[in-house]
């Protein structure tokens, strides 16, 4: 058995019944074999073994009580994985599908993604079981006040970082940051990012992940002789990343021809259209079966899988393991040519590996929706400095971190023989710089 296999199968044993963590640890480890090789001083460090487990982790009790007067109890999560590089940053998920495995396998690939960034935030990411579907304004008010009254003495402006992930947008950092200040009793702005402008918030930090992702792919695709103009897109969810790969798609010059939410589909074959659908789910919060009401030529489509629809380029942005093998074999037969990650591990090792055997480009999620974390970490630069930077000054900046992220897993997949390999060349890249980084501490 290989010293990496060994690692997997121990994390396996140690931690069973966490299948999405060791989904997460297979895909790194699988990758970084050959630094290994020719990095002794790493094997001999144990800087894997020390990876796969989380510095801390945290489990709380949520309780709130509901609209009807009933106390509800939910499980809350903070795991603070890695801070070789930097204080612990990562999003907070809130949807029923959240558990210790799931919080994990974010938090390891956060550590990766957060350093090919190169900015200085080490990995962490947390969340709760909790389900804000349906709930009203003041149930997610008082669950996240009860959530933060818990989590506070865990973080901090130098300890760690939250911000918002699936269910957890600006108005829940809101109700956190609110909770935070009145407990710690003081404006510490730079504990939580996503914030809203009038407090502390960046701009373009709303749009940084799926633009991020957009700049990134279409780096990718110039690099490989092609060009996004009238490219046809399918796009999986319609929250943050969703929306704003839409927008940034659109105006790159591609036609994006469908985008879902977990009931269903809407099919515009000549293209959805932006305002609409941004007004439908961030401002009125509806669903996106609304589209067709405003557009009767476009088709709204329930329990059917949006990855049936023939396109040039995916862009799965809602859930993990959403691609899996058999979705990449009809990606493929139907003539796709890139897949662009926005969500965290939406494809299946299996997947994963069927696409890169035939050549389909893979802008894997560490490294291609690394453009909203990055984004934080400019609104928490604007934080220290109480300044606040322009719409342009702060896109321009993620645009160049973005052309980076991709010169950097390029140039590593390339190094290591593997050109067009991002999945490997992004994993190698964030590696190493944590693995120097947890050398130079010595054994800690
Ligand atoms: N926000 C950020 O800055 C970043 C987010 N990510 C990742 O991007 C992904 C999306 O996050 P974000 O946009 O913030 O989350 P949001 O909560 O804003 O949106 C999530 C979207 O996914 C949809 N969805 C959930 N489950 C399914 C499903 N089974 N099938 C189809 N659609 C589904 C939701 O629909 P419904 O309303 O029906 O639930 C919703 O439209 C996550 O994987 C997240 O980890 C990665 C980097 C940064
Ligand atoms: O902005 C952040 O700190 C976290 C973003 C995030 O959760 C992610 O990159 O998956």
């Amino acid at each position: 058995m290989t010293y990496l296999q060994k690692i997997i199968d121990d994390v396996k044993q140690k931690n069973p019944n966490e299948p999405e963590f060791h989904q997460a640890i297979e895909e790194i480890l699988t990758s970084i074999e050959p630094v290994l090789k020719s990095n002794p001083q790493i094997v001999k460090a144990k800087v894997v073994e020390r990876l796969v487990e989380p510095e801390r982790q945290i489990m709380f009790r949520v309780p709130w009580v509901d609209a009807s007067g009933e106390l509800q109890i939910n499980r809350g999560f903070r795991v603070q994985l890695n801070s070789a590089i930097g204080p612990y940053k990562g999003g907070l998920r809130f949807h029923p599908s959240v558990n210790l495995s799931v919080v994990k396998f974010l938090a390891f690939e956060q550590t990766f993604k957060n350093a090919l960034t190169g900015l200085s935030i080490g990995g962490a990411k947390g969340g709760s079981d909790f389900n804000p579907k349906g709930k009203s304004d003041l149930e997610i008010m008082s669950f996240c006040q009860s959530f933060m009254t818990e989590l506070y003495r865990h973080i901090g402006q130098h300890i760690d970082i939250p911000a918002g992930d699936l269910g957890v947008g600006e108005r829940e950092i809101g109700y956190l940051y609110g909770q935070y200040k009145r407990i710690s009793n003081s404006f510490e702005a730079g504990t939580l990012t996503g914030k809203g402008l009038s407090y502390g918030g960046s701009l373009a930090r709303k749009e940084a992940t799926g633009f991020g992702l957009l700049y990134f792919v279409n780096e990718m695709l110039k690099n490989h002789g092609h060009s996004i103009v009238g490219k046809k897109v399918v796009i999986s969810g319609s929250g943050n990343v969703a929306l704003y790969s839409c927008k940034k798609a659109i105006e790159l010059g591609a036609t994006v021809i469908a985008m879902s939410d977990s009931n269903g589909y809407v099919y515009d074959k000549n293209g959805i259209d932006f305002d609409t659908i941004h007004r439908i789910k961030e401002i009125e919060r509806k669903r996106i079966s609304e589209y067709v009401n405003f557009y009767p030529e476009a088709e709204y489509v329930e329990n059917k899988r949006i990855w049936d629809l023939q396109c040039d380029i995916a862009l799965p942005c809602a859930m993990q393991n959403d691609i899996d093998l058999k979705t990449a074999e009809t990606l493929i037969s139907n003539g796709c040519i890139a897949v662009g990650e926005g969500a965290n591990m939406p494809t299946t090792n299996e997947a994963i590996n069927l696409l890169i055997s035939k050549n389909i480009l893979l802008a894997p999620a560490k490294a291609a929706n690394a453009g909203g974390v990055a984004t934080s970490a400019l609104e928490m630069a604007q934080n220290s400095s109480r300044m606040s930077w322009t719409f342009e000054k702060v896109d321009n900046i993620l645009k160049d971190i973005m052309k980076n992220i991709y010169d950097e897993s390029s140039k590593a997949a390339n190094e290591y023989g593997q050109p067009g390999n991002y999945v490997m060349g992004a994993n190698i890249a964030g590696f190493t710089k944590v693995a120097n980084a947890m050398i130079a501490f010595g054994a800690v």
